[in-house]
């Protein structure tokens, strides 16, 4: 665009060629083809970064935080949980920065997220991979962060006993670049998302926060690890932290904006509720139930089932009460157990289908049975999980995956 206004100025013709771009009339007549090519490249290029805008949105708008409004970096914010914290977020007037590397996330939920919050300076879009530590620190120096709700993770039980790596890559590895730039940058709070996953197998249900992490998978062990590394830095740093270990997430957004949108090739290791939904679409042939032979009242393992809407009230509330040099942990779950193949029974009623069920062995790293207490975060943040009814949940997130098949591509 400079080139233009330098001709301009220098008495040469322009003429508007739409879409924001001009065409300059050509000093010299052998250079006609030339520069008809490149004003053509131009306009196509163009067009590729408007199709594909959120991943080319400009970061002047972010380059300093205003007075009053709290600028929340969300990394992760294209995947599940993140993308309905972000909603959350920009709902309560929040400025907001999603980072992701789309490797389990969906550019579709930050177009959704774009298209309700189209305002400059609300929300931005960076496209970048946590563990290059370059491109998170020039992240961070090109943006004044208040706070920062670290979501991004690979997260899936199964997948982390077949490639253990992975997890400690992604997860540990990645959570220390994050951790270091939020140390160099001086960032105020931090809210981390950790997991049930990091108790392990528990002699004494509920689980409480005291309750010993001995956790008995790679994930969570990565995420324990991810837990020391905050809780060792936060001995000697101003830092506000919050460190919310999530019990088992359901539902997606009542209204109907955002849902769980898995990777399709990732199915194998997929969740239940996935997998669940899979089978009632007819995506897969039945639900495999993986283990039969558990000590609980119906054989199958007991999970925690929170709502993602929940979920996310609790991490306003985390992100508005916490106060520097102190460190609050706190689990988030209903304080209620439902075995698998309670689950199943909900998601056949939720879904109308009659879905068809399998039982499987075991799966490696798999639990037998985790539910939350919940006491210390009502008592603390006055959180409690409201939408305690699993069939009502998945209904909600049923919803969402019939309008859309083929999750965001389906938009
Ligand atoms: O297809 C399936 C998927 C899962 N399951 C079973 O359903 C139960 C729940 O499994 P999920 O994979 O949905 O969830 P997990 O309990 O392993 O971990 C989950 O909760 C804690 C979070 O922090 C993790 O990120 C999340 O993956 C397990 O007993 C699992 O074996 C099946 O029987 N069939």
């Amino acid at each position: 665009m400079l080139s233009f206004s330098r001709a301009r100025s220098q008495g040469r013709n322009t003429r508007p060629l739409g879409g924001g771009m001009e065409y300059l009339e050509p000093k010299r007549k052998s250079n006609v083809m030339g520069k008809l090519i490149l004003v053509v490249s131009l306009t196509a290029l163009c067009i590729i970064m408007l199709k594909h805008a959120p991943s080319f949105t400009s970061p002047t708008a972010f380059s300093r935080s205003e007075e009053g409004v709290t600028h929340v970096l969300v990394t992760g914010g294209a995947g599940y949980i993140g993308s309905h914290a972000a909603l959350r977020l920009l709902k309560d007037s929040y400025r907001v920065t999603i980072v992701d590397n789309l490797s389990r996330g969906n550019l579709g939920a930050v177009k959704v997220l774009q298209g309700l919050f189209p305002e400059a300076g609300r929300l931005q879009f960076i496209y970048a991979d946590l563990g290059d530590a370059k491109a998170v620190d020039k992240i961070f120096s090109e943006n004044a962060f208040d706070a920062v709700m670290h979501f991004a993770a690979v997260a899936y039980v199964g997948e982390s006993t077949l490639d253990p790596l992975k997890y400690y890559h992604n997860i540990t590895s990645n959570t220390l670049v994050v951790l270091e730039a939020v140390a160099r940058h001086k960032v105020k709070k931090l809210i981390y998302s950790s997991t049930c996953a990091t108790y392990g197998e528990p002699d004494k249900m509920p689980i409480v926060e005291v309750t010993p992490q001995v956790p008995i998978n790679p994930y969570g062990k990565a995420k324990k690890m991810a837990e020391d590394m905050i809780l060792d830095f936060s001995k000697n740093s101003d830092m506000a932290v919050m460190i919310l270990r999530y019990f088992n997430v359901i539902g997606s957004d009542p209204e109907g904006r955002l849902g769980e949108a898995p990777k399709p090739e990732l199915r194998e290791h997929g969740r239940i509720s996935g997998a669940c939904f899979d089978a009632a679409r007819g995506v897969i042939p039945g639900l495999q139930v993986k283990g039969t032979d558990y000590k609980t009242g119906d054989g199958t393992c007991v999970r925690d089932y929170i709502d993602v809407t929940d979920l996310v009230d609790a991490h306003v509330k985390a992100l508005e009460k916490a106060k520097p040099r102190n460190v609050g942990i706190y689990n988030v779950g209903t304080g209620k157990g439902r075995s698998v193949k309670e689950f199943v029974e909900a998601c056949k009623k939720a879904t109308g289908v009659d879905i068809k069920v399998d039982f499987l062995p075991r799966r490696p790293g798999d639990y037998a049975e985790v539910y939350s207490d919940p006491a210390k975060i009502l008592r603390d943040l006055n959180w409690s999980a409201r939408y305690t009814n699993l069939q009502e949940s998945l209904e909600v997130a049923w919803k969402w995956q019939k309008t859309h098949p083929h999750g965001y591509a389906s938009s």
